[in-house]
């Protein structure tokens, strides 16, 4: 049984969350209130009589001893969301973002991405392009992000602390690869391993349990099969997540076969290496056979799912239907730079262009809803980062990671009109709105600065 804590917060107006995968509830006159840790200790939505929200209001204030006029916070006419969660981001490659968009992936790789992640053992340049992106972030109500950092240990690190005094949560990644990679970024494979054993161990160190580590190998064939057996045994040894790249280009999953001859598939390569588990995350996923979809499933790995990298690098189109039917766990990513948008917004829209895509070429493919999309981005991201008993809705015992979302804000990008619902608001918003109607945001309870 959860420990009642002590109430200190309340927000009271429209909240909006899934609990399960296509419905959305809008709630109108609801209570939510929060205890000093961040976690929702009160939950009360649908008041019909106004009345009675008050009275509870002034209830619950005298009965946990706080203020009414400080503690409870009117949201008026905006609504709040839980925070996004973006399962699939490279810190480093923001940079770039908007550009060097006209290569595929390989390509793309070596004329963009590695030039770009070398400069990082600047700890200046690091320093100035990791605060962007993590304010960027927070900005577009990121409230949980998954990070790849690079291979340097010092400014991976930076990235953490950066992270913990922004306040955001966040997995962190120091990117491994020892092969296949210019000589200008490239590590040794003990380099690599004692590296990354010492980044996770710094980062457990810090004991910020918002932001964890994540074991990286980049992808397999960027590791060795030394290094790649090394992850597996470390990330089970510090029960850490995993996060890697699969099968996201028809020329990289051909390199992954002449690398691997004697190995079934490109999934079957990270099986091989324990790195397919139920603390991994694989992003892309879009060329995968039907053996790989159920060995996924069976293995209870995720799948970040990044539509405006797959379009912007040309590398195909996940068929997030089969994904969802094979039961795995889905998440959206912005794929900062390969996806050029940071804002899980942008990544929701092109979820759904992108599965409209898929019923152009098959009648039998049911295009995502909005609604869908939104849960993805937010309860299908905490599942990925297994996480979903901490974040992801506002149901109680869980943390408060949201988002106040004002849609009458004077530079709003969208016009709301006379006799619209709540939820035609809330679809101009997920369609429209942008980081303008982000009105506050909150990561644990704590409200962020943007
Ligand atoms: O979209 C991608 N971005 C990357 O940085 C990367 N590295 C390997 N594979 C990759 N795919």
């Amino acid at each position: 049984m959860m420990k009642a804590n002590k109430i200190i917060k309340l927000f009271k107006g429209t909240v909006i969350h899934s609990l399960e995968i296509g419905k959305v509830e809008i709630l109108p006159n609801s209570l939510i209130g929060i205890d000093e840790e961040g976690v929702i200790q009160h939950m009360k939505s649908n008041y019909e009589d106004l009345k009675q929200l008050e009275k509870d209001v002034s209830s619950i204030c005298i009965n946990n001893g706080i203020d009414e006029k400080e503690s409870v916070i009117d949201m008026g006419n905006k609504f709040l969301i839980p925070g996004f969660i973006d399962t699939h981001a490279h810190a480093p490659q923001y940079h770039n973002a908007g550009t060097g968009t006209d290569l595929p992936l390989l390509k793309w790789l070596e004329k963009y991405t590695f030039p770009v992640e070398s400069k990082f053992k600047d700890l200046v340049f690091a320093e100035n392009v990791y605060s962007k992106v993590v304010d960027r972030m927070l900005r577009h109500g990121t409230t949980t992000c998954c990070y790849y950092a690079t291979i340097h240990l010092e400014a991976s690190e930076l990235l953490a602390d950066i992270v913990s005094k922004r306040g955001q949560r966040a997995f962190i990644g120091k990117v491994c690869m020892d092969r296949h990679s210019p000589d200008h970024y490239i590590e040794s494979t003990e380099q690599s391993i004692n590296n990354t054993r010492e980044f996770v161990d710094r980062i457990l160190s810090k004991g910020n349990e918002l932001v964890q580590p994540i074991v990286t190998p980049r992808f397999a064939p960027s590791c060795t099969n030394e290094l790649m057996e090394a992850l597996g045994k470390l990330s089970q040894e510090k029960q850490t997540l995993i996060q890697s790249h699969l099968s996201e280009n028809k020329d990289e999953i051909e390199w992954v076969k002449s690398l691997y001859p004697g190995i079934e598939s490109y999934t079957h390569v990270y099986k091989h290496f324990n790195l397919l588990n139920e603390r991994t995350i694989m992003a892309h996923c879009v060329h995968l056979s039907e053996e790989e979809i159920k060995l996924i499933s069976t293995q209870q790995t995720a799948i970040s799912h990044c539509p405006i990298s797959n379009f912007t690098l040309s590398s195909g189109n996940l068929d997030v239907r089969k994904v969802l039917e094979a039961n795995i766990k889905l998440g959206l990513g912005s794929d900062i730079s390969g996806g050029y948008h940071p804002s899980i917004l942008q990544v929701i829209r092109d979820s759904i262009k992108c599965s409209n895509s898929h019923y152009f070429n098959n009648d039998n493919h049911t295009p995502l809803t909005f609604e869908e999309a939104f849960y993805l981005a937010t309860v299908g991201g905490s599942k990925v980062v297994n996480l979903d008993h901490r974040i992801g809705n506002f149901m109680i015992g869980k943390d408060f990671d949201a988002q106040i979302i004002d849609p009458f804000v004077s530079n709003s990008p969208f016009d709301c009109f006379d006799g619209e619902t709540l939820k035609d608001i809330f679809q101009k918003f997920i369609y429209l709105g942008d980081d303008r109607n982000l009105s506050s945001l909150y990561i644990k309870g704590n409200k962020i600065k943007f």
